[in-house]
């Protein structure tokens, strides 16, 4: 049975992978060293595993292993348990999804959470429902939104004190954000903790009057009641602070020019009391937020010594181009840096942490137009998909390095007018995403102390996978072009190369067993790249879709 201590110690117990991240800090970094840049080159497959069948792409998912069983979740809201030393199934479930389902950005999961003797994942239709890990037999199921006002579910639940912890999807339909705590066992409520300012929030049934502020102070008008915040890609929790930390999306809609102030807590991080649902604190990285820029990327806790004391810190590279170190005891913010080239939108970073806008690189307010129906249209750095998009970076606790997945590319965009309508888009923008270079993927080394990019592996297709670093001085990640590729952590060279046969976006685990070190991924492309890419998507559209997860182990010396 999976415990509250299994969960916190994730990372400190290499024989299984308990939780999405590695652990509950998200640091993706594994303390197994066996495998190591000399020996990589022996890793070799001991199976693959096909998800079969015509639903073969966007397979975001990061697999969890525990007793010799692996739990991995694949795209249309499936779920399979597979033998980890044969690869043989255990078991399968799918959800009967209904018709009329939106997710925005593909039939996607990004993983499940583990509790006691029940596995839990979200489906697309927004329900979260939790399954005996022996059987696969639903135990519960619970509804997180109405699928027909565009609630639909994409991220990896978080365990935490024994409540699973989920966000929701929904930016693109008006839909109002939210992060909720059901105790696991049971799928029961506990607290409900809305991200847009003038909602209420609920703890044990009841209204906690904790509203967050009022809604006028950061929304003009009414359009905070429809106001998006998605907290669509989940979270991280700290056990040091005992605080979850969640990022929010874009406020709704898209044309900014509709919704004058900050609107908060859109495009923000936000620390959370796990006990309440209370937002203990609050970074906003993109106040007023006109480029769809978001903010749920993942914080992860980190900590560094600054002349001779520990700093609680806590990283995120935000999509809008600028990778952020705060204090993560109060949100405080330490530093900033872009980690892209090219930044358009914002000159740089005040010393609070607050964008220092390029007013004129804002799309323009279509009632400045002659005919009222398009606004001035500009070109941005980075594009909407970001900078980083969702697909989790790694912190290596060995060379105090990120490992970024990022991308660099631009985007013309411009806005329209928009009313919010039940189950429609409501974006109010048009855009195109554009090549600004040969290659738009690159992985970088980034230093939290300096924003130095230590080094740098450039990809000719968008980034769209997690990244694993190891102790082993390795970090390894997957390309849409199909392979897996093994990096010395130091330097960047590549010690390790091999092509799975579709295009990947999933994040890799590691783990060891009876002393040999496993590595698995998914495989299978997919993902918002050749919905929304643009030209960037027809650079990209022969990339083969596919799902399978591929094992592999370093042989006995
Ligand atoms: O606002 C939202 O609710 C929402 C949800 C999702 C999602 O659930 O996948 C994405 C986005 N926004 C988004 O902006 C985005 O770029 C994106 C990329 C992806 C993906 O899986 O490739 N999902 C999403």
């Amino acid at each position: 049975k999976v415990t509250d201590k299994d969960i916190v110690n994730d990372q400190a117990t290499p024989g299984d992978v308990v939780s999405y991240g590695l652990g509950p800090r998200g640091q993706r970094f594994s303390p197994i060293d066996t495998m190591n840049t000399s020996n990589v080159k022996k890793l070799s497959p001991v199976w693959a595993f096909s998800f079969g069948g015509e639903k073969q792409r966007g397979q975001e998912s990061q697999p969890l292993v525990k007793d010799g069983i692996m739990f991995v979740t694949a795209s249309y809201s499936r779920i399979y348990a597979i033998d980890v030393e044969t690869g043989d199934e255990l078991w399968q479930w799918e959800a009967r999804l209904p018709d009329g389902i939106m997710p925005c950005c593909d039939v996607i999961n990004r993983g499940a959470a583990l509790y006691g003797d029940l596995v839990i994942f979200g489906t697309l239709d927004a329900k979260l429902v939790a399954l005996d890990q022996k059987t696969g037999k639903p135990k519960w199921r619970k509804t997180l939104g109405d699928y027909k006002a565009g609630y639909s579910f994409t991220a990896a639940p978080m365990i935490v004190k024994g409540n699973v912890v989920t966000g929701i999807s929904g930016g693109e339909f008006g839909i109002v954000g939210k992060v909720e705590a059901r105790d696991a066992m049971t799928g029961e409520l506990v607290w409900s903790r809305p991200t847009v300012e003038g909602h209420m929030g609920y703890l044990n049934g009841k209204e906690n009057g904790i509203t967050g502020g009022k809604a006028n102070k950061t929304w003009t008008g009414d359009l905070w009641k429809t106001g998006g915040a998605a907290t669509w890609l989940g979270g991280t929790y700290d056990p040091d602070q005992d605080l979850i930390f969640m990022g929010t999306g874009n406020p709704a809609p898209w044309n900014s020019h509709l919704r004058p102030g900050d609107n908060l807590y859109s495009s923000s991080r936000l620390a959370i009391d796990p006990d309440t649902g209370k937002i203990v604190w609050h970074f906003q990285t993109t106040p007023h937020d006109g480029w769809d820029y978001d903010g749920v990327n993942e914080l992860i806790a980190f900590d560094y010594k600054d002349r001779g004391k520990t700093v609680k810190a806590a990283a995120t590279a935000d999509r809008n181009g600028f990778f952020y170190v705060l204090n993560r005891e109060n949100g405080d913010f330490i530093r900033g840096f872009p980690f892209v080239s090219g930044i358009t939108w914002a000159k740089g970073l005040d010393k609070n942490g607050r964008p220092i806008y390029d007013e004129s690189n804002r799309p323009g307010n279509p009632s400045d137009s002659e005919d009222g129906k398009k606004g001035k249209t500009v070109f941005a750095v980075p594009s909407f998909l970001g900078g980083k998009n969702w697909m989790p970076m790694a912190f290596s606790q060995d060379t105090g390095l990120f490992y970024v997945p990022s991308n660099e590319w631009g985007m013309v965009i411009w806005n329209e007018p928009v009313n919010y309508k039940k189950g429609a888009a409501y974006m109010g923008s048009g855009f195109t995403i554009k090549p600004i270079y040969d290659h738009i993927g690159s992985l970088k080394a980034v230093d939290p102390k300096t924003g130095e990019i230590v080094w740098e592996f450039k990809n000719n297709a968008p980034l769209w996978g997690g990244v694993l670093a190891t102790a082993g001085n390795l970090v390894f990640t997957g390309t849409p072009e199909g392979y897996l590729y093994g990096f010395n952590a130091k330097t960047g060279e590549v010690v390790y190369k091999f092509n799975t046969g579709s295009g990947i976006v999933g994040s890799p685990i590691t783990w060891e067993q009876d002393g040999e070190q496993y590595l698995s991924i998914v495989s299978g492309w997919g993902g918002a790249v050749p919905l929304w890419g643009g030209e960037v998507a027809k650079k990209v559209k022969d990339i083969n879709q596919g799902g399978t997860v591929w094992t592999f182990k370093l042989p006995r010396s």
